[in-house]
């Protein structure tokens, strides 16, 4: 359910992928960006170091000071400690300029549900994998070691019937295309009943 009030006039849409470990948010909000050059992908924050081979854009990587730094100035929309290191959600500037590009932020339910608190206007599109099955072929294809893709599978479990509660949108990631192509039509829509228009 999304909510509008008047000062929200114009404002740029806040555009949550949301979705369980493994299921494709990150190879979806990667091609989306690149179809619509209207969209902007905000970066999480993490103080992990980077992976051999990872992009050097996969998030901004920093170290614990001025993560903490940032969070005191409130500068989260949501974050996490999850062993032994952070991850955040910046909070998105220029909210308030329609000419910039709209946002597209990826993250967990968790953190999904904390954003939607702070911005009830902020769409949520949930995605789903086709089936557990394929989901888990999914984690071992990119290489998630056994225990991780078992920890992650009893997670979808949990979060599950909590992301589809809260989501405006649910996509099943079968087909990568076919997927993008819907989430292309949901932000059209989107776009087109824009809080204020
Ligand atoms: N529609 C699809 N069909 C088949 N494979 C896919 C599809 N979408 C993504 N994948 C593959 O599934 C794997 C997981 O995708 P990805 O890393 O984007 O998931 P994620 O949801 O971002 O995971 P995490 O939350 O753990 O970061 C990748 O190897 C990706 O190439």
């Amino acid at each position: 359910m999304r909510h509008c009030s008047s000062n929200l006039a114009d404002r740029r849409l806040i555009i949550v992928v949301s979705g369980p470990g493994g299921v494709g948010k990150g190879t979806i909000v990667d091609a989306l960006v690149k179809r619509d050059p209207g969209l902007w992908l905000s970066r999480s924050w993490t103080t992990r170091d980077q992976r051999p081979g990872e992009a050097d854009d996969a998030y901004v990587f920093t170290t614990g000071e001025r993560f903490e730094e940032h969070i005191s100035n409130d500068g989260f929309l949501e974050w996490t400690e999850f062993l032994g290191n952070y991850y955040g959600t910046p909070r998105p500037d220029q909210l308030d300029d329609p000419e910039s590009p709209d946002i597209v932020l990826e993250i967990e339910v968790d953190g999904a549900q904390q954003v939607k608190q702070q911005y009830p206007e902020a769409i949520l599109i949930f995605v789903t994998p086709p089936s557990r099955d394929e989901q888990e072929r999914r984690l071992r294809g990119r290489g998630d070691p056994d225990d991780k893709v078992h920890a992650r599978l009893r997670k979808a479990e949990k979060e599950e019937p909590v992301g589809r509660a809260i989501a405006d949108h649910i996509v099943i990631n079968d087909e990568l295309d076919r997927t993008l192509d819907e989430m292309q039509s949901i932000i059209a829509v989107e776009r087109s009943r824009r809080c204020g228009r």
